[in-house]
């Protein structure tokens, strides 16, 4: 498929600008750049939605902002924004909407798509949702034996899985606390019977999350559980009690054996990256119950409307997507680490990880050119104070260039002596030190020997950027997710590539299929894989018969 409206990014007079301004900036040092402008903390940072964002610790100087900003409009940043939000079709390669922000639009707004208006579907869903909840907390949802649910296991993998994982242990402290949440993704046997080895069938609910609903992994556990649960309770009318499903696919889900009135629908126009918010949402709604899976599309909804409205200068997503654009490819930034300093977000760096790499992981145009620049960044991250004591030493000493995002709340959720602001102390101090470092001849002036002040001095000039909260709620949450996906967007606008496909991800399940025949098959029989591949698969064969 190609497009030729998309002119090449880097011959434009926009890029060529930003490069010969790079190399201005590069001799530039964090240290000197706060020594030139003392009020440099108070002017590069933004506030929006209970968001503080700072980012005086990038690289960059006004003129670097201005560039950026040139760069952006010529790139048609603020006419695909509003191409998003209107409903158009921005997933160009799959030829449909990406309107995962019709999803938190409150009901009453207008948004059509293919001439029908989704608003009232996405809260009809939410509604139901809501009622269904309602039902389990009540102990109205019985089991088949008549036993109210205990225990939800949400079955699915990629976005079925990291958004309500993330969104799970993220808002623990909000969550229900009579129910018990499990989430089994992996096709690895070991996740479902590790999870299902405690678990009293009879008062089990099952959801089976998944947009295809062909997704292996998620058909094979989710067949395994049925089994469990038809071997336990002896009765196929288990399966109406003791399953929901979430799809865009009625027909899989009922192929499947799940009553469509047991189904939770959402469309193909949200991307599977892109759900948590959508019916995929329904172990968060159990969690945390409607009223605060409502405010956490407030939040959500309050970031789209930021995004939407606010001028690009001023306007949190496209700043940070923006700084991405300079550090990945001015700067020669090749990974990120996002850094939660709250540990209810420790399976945030996994959210996002898929939210960016499977979004701007691309290497072609959307005129189907292979890129002449770098795209998305490897992301990465632990909780902080955790990672500090394991990765750090190489953002901080190692030879690659690699930027930070910093996460930290102003209260605790669970206040215990100083705790938490040794836990923000730790947060600001990393930033500092990321940017100063500290040098040679200051460690010698401290009396650290001529062999030894080489080991600990520390380059500085790492860039960062902090967000900054008062306290981690759902409409918090919901700030920061859509902070986080507008700026993937922003990143891909840019780059010119479509970042909601995932084609990368085809190839190896098509081979993981067919090797999967061919381990079935019995020995001696034909491989005509690579020899390094043929052999796996023998020895294999061989060996997986071999028990102890
Ligand atoms: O929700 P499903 O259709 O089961 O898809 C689950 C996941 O699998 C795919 O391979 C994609 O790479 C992901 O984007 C998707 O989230």
């Amino acid at each position: 498929m190609k497009h030729s409206t998309f002119s090449a990014l880097t011959q434009r007079p926009e890029w060529q600008a930003l490069l010969t301004h790079a190399r201005s900036m590069s001799p530039r040092h964090l240290r000197e750049l706060f020594a030139a402008d003392p009020t440099r903390g108070e002017r590069l940072c933004v506030e929006a939605v209970g968001l503080y964002l700072d980012y005086a610790k990038q690289r960059i100087d006004d003129e670097t902002l201005r560039l950026l900003l040139e760069l952006a409009r010529a790139c048609q940043l603020p006419e695909s924004i509003e191409a998003m939000f209107r409903g158009d079709r921005v997933n160009r390669v799959e030829n449909r909407p990406a309107l995962h922000v019709a999803l938190r639009a409150p009901a009453g707004a207008h948004i059509t798509v293919d001439g029908r208006d989704v608003i009232p579907d996405v809260h009809a869903v939410l509604d139901r949702m809501a009622r269904f909840t309602e039902q389990v907390h009540s102990g109205a949802w019985t089991g088949l034996t008549g036993k109210p649910m205990r225990n939800i296991v949400n079955i699915g993998i990629g976005g079925s899985d990291l958004g309500p994982v993330m969104a799970y242990e993220a808002l623990r402290h909000y969550s229900h606390r009579d129910l018990r949440f499990f989430f089994v993704s992996n096709i690895d046997p070991t996740d479902l019977s590790e999870t299902l080895r405690e678990l009293d069938p009879a008062e089990t609910l099952f959801i089976v999350c998944s947009k295809t609903f062909t997704t292996q992994e998620t058909l094979a556990n989710a067949h395994a559980a049925r089994a469990w649960c038809l071997q336990a309770l002896g009765d196929e009318a288990a399966v109406a009690r003791h399953f929901v499903a979430v799809s865009s696919h009625p027909e899989e889900v009922a192929r499947f054996g799940i009553d469509p009135a047991h189904m939770f629908i959402f469309w193909d126009w949200v991307g599977g990256r892109y759900s948590m918010d959508s019916a995929i949402g329904l172990s968060t709604m159990l969690a945390i119950g409607a009223e605060h899976f409502r405010a956490l599309l407030a939040g959500l909804h309050a970031m789209d409307e930021h995004f939407r409205h606010t001028p690009l200068e001023r306007n949190l997503p496209a700043l940070m997507g923006l700084l991405a654009v300079w550090n990945a490819n001015f700067l020669g930034v090749s990974a990120v680490a996002v850094l939660p300093y709250e540990q209810y977000l420790k399976r945030f760096p996994a959210y996002l990880q898929q939210l960016t790499m499977e979004s701007n992981g691309k290497h072609v145009t959307l005129g189907g050119e292979r890129v002449d620049y770098d795209t998305a960044p490897i992301y990465w991250g632990e909780p902080g104070t955790n990672g500090q004591h394991s990765f750090y030493q190489l953002i901080h000493q190692g030879t690659r260039l690699i930027a930070c995002d910093f996460i930290g709340f102003c209260q605790s959720l669970n206040p215990l002596g100083t705790q938490h602001d040794l836990l923000i102390a730790n947060l600001i101090a990393q930033g500092e030190a990321l940017a100063f470092g500290k040098r040679e001849e200051e460690w010698r002036a401290q009396g650290a020997s001529q062999a030894l002040a080489p080991h600990r001095a520390c380059e500085g000039n790492r860039p960062s950027s902090t967000l900054l909260a008062e306290r981690l709620d759902p409409f918090t949450l919901g700030t920061l997710v859509a902070l986080y996906e507008h700026s993937v967007f922003v990143q891909g606008m840019i780059w010119q590539i479509d970042p909601f496909d995932q084609w990368g991800v085809e190839l190896g399940k098509a081979l993981a299929k067919r090797i999967a025949t061919e381990i079935a098959q019995p020995e001696p029989s034909e491989l005509s894989h690579d020899s390094s591949s043929n052999r796996l698969i023998r020895r294999y064969r061989q060996y997986k018969a071999i028990r102890p």
